[in-house]
């Protein structure tokens, strides 16, 4: 008999776009469908899988959730990501579908190319690339770069081939979509989301399915079940460094460049007990805005309460809430992984955020 392939659904997106928030909804209303999550992040502090593990949905219990924290799961396919699947598939009670969380930083093509290694292609589909897209950060302009600037940095340095890393790895992103979920529109009017939208269709060239989220409440009817099979159309969703490599190829030139989040720094910082929370997130936000950290998340231990404060910041934007008690035996301890571009101060960083605490 045919064995039926398991349904694999990647979930991209940039830092902070909602990745997280969509698996935690959709777990939930998944159908009693058994569900496998691989949750790949940049930073060594695991803070996903922490999160998800807390939220104690039947249908993906702890030994459903599998973290791969070497590295961005792009980089790290033949070491990481296809043993992981191969240990899933050998499984006795099989999920009956696989989500993937990426890294924010990281390239979905060369996942969904791993879909076409022998013995994954035998027994997994990928049910559909999900691009999730912070719509308040597009409508701020963060992922449009400076063209001026750009090119006038091209020029006094001719070996810089590349756009803002971050414009690059958006397109790359949604280039790779068989749905993109327009989520945070909330903080948004419709004015607002009809320019996002606009934005993200000039970006690419298919058309993939769009639609608008808040708090990214997407039905997990709409996100599971694409049966899409991306890994049967990677041709047509290369990445700039692809497309670069083979123009290169082509030309004879050599080719230097390798995609290894250079670009991009994360450091995990542990400090003592935060009595006063919020005022440490009032100071955070003057030194988010001023070392222009891109991602910070991690556990506050406020002394006297029994439960874990969860941080989340997206550039200045921050979320403050307890999930869960500190267990029997856990050190408690305030915890934060900070991720922001290479060309980082990464003393005065550390001095600043361990000064707001
Ligand atoms: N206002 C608003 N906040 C949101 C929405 N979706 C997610 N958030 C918040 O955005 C922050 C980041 O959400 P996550 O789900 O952790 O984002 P992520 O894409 O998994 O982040 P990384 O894995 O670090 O790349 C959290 O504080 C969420 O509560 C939304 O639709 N609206």
């Amino acid at each position: 008999m045919l064995q039926q392939k398991i349904p694999a659904t990647v979930i991209t997106g940039f830092l902070g776009a909602g990745k997280t928030t969509i698996i935690r909804n959709m777990l939930t209303n998944a159908g009693g469908k058994k569900i496998a999550l691989i949750i790949n992040e940049f930073g060594d502090l695991g803070v996903d899988g922490d999160v998800l593990k807390g939220c104690g949905a039947e249908n993906c219990t702890e030994d459903d959730i599998i973290e791969l924290t070497n590295g961005c799961i792009c980089c790290t396919v033949a070491d990481d990501f296809i043993p992981t699947m191969q240990k899933l598939l050998e499984r006795d009670v099989k999920p009956d579908h696989i989500v993937i969380e990426t890294s924010g930083l990281a390239l979905p093509q060369p996942l969904v190319a791993a879909f076409n290694w022998p013995d994954i292609r035998t027994r997994v589909t990928v049910d559909g690339v999900v691009t999730v897209v912070d719509s308040a950060a597009v409508a701020a302009g963060r992922f449009a770069d400076d063209h001026d600037k750009v090119d006038a940095l091209r020029e006094a340095d001719g070996s810089l081939d590349h756009e803002s890393p971050i414009e690059e790895l958006f397109e790359d992103q949604l280039t790779c979509a068989d749905l993109i979920v327009l989520n945070k529109t909330d903080l948004l009017d419709e004015a607002g989301i009809a320019a996002v939208r606009a934005e993200v269709a000039e970006r690419i060239h298919r058309k993939p399915t769009l639609i608008e989220a808040k708090n990214g409440d997407v039905s997990a009817l709409v996100l599971l079940g694409l049966g899409a099979s991306t890994e049967d159309d990677i041709d047509n969703r290369k990445s700039h460094h692809e497309l670069e490599h083979e123009a290169l190829h082509e030309s004879g030139e050599a080719h230097e460049h390798h995609h290894d989040h250079d670009e991009f720094e994360s450091f995990v910082m542990k400090l003592g007990p935060i009595a006063d929370p919020a005022g440490f997130v009032d100071r955070l936000k003057g030194v988010i805005g001023t070392h222009d950290i891109l991602r910070l998340k991690g556990f506050i231990d406020v002394p006297g309460k029994p439960m874990r404060l969860v941080i989340q910041a997206v550039g200045s934007r921050i979320d403050t809430y307890f999930d869960r008690p500190w267990a029997a035996g856990e050190t408690r301890e305030t915890r934060l992984v900070v991720i922001g571009l290479h060309e980082w101060d990464f003393g005065a960083v550390v001095e600043a955020v361990e000064k707001a605490a």
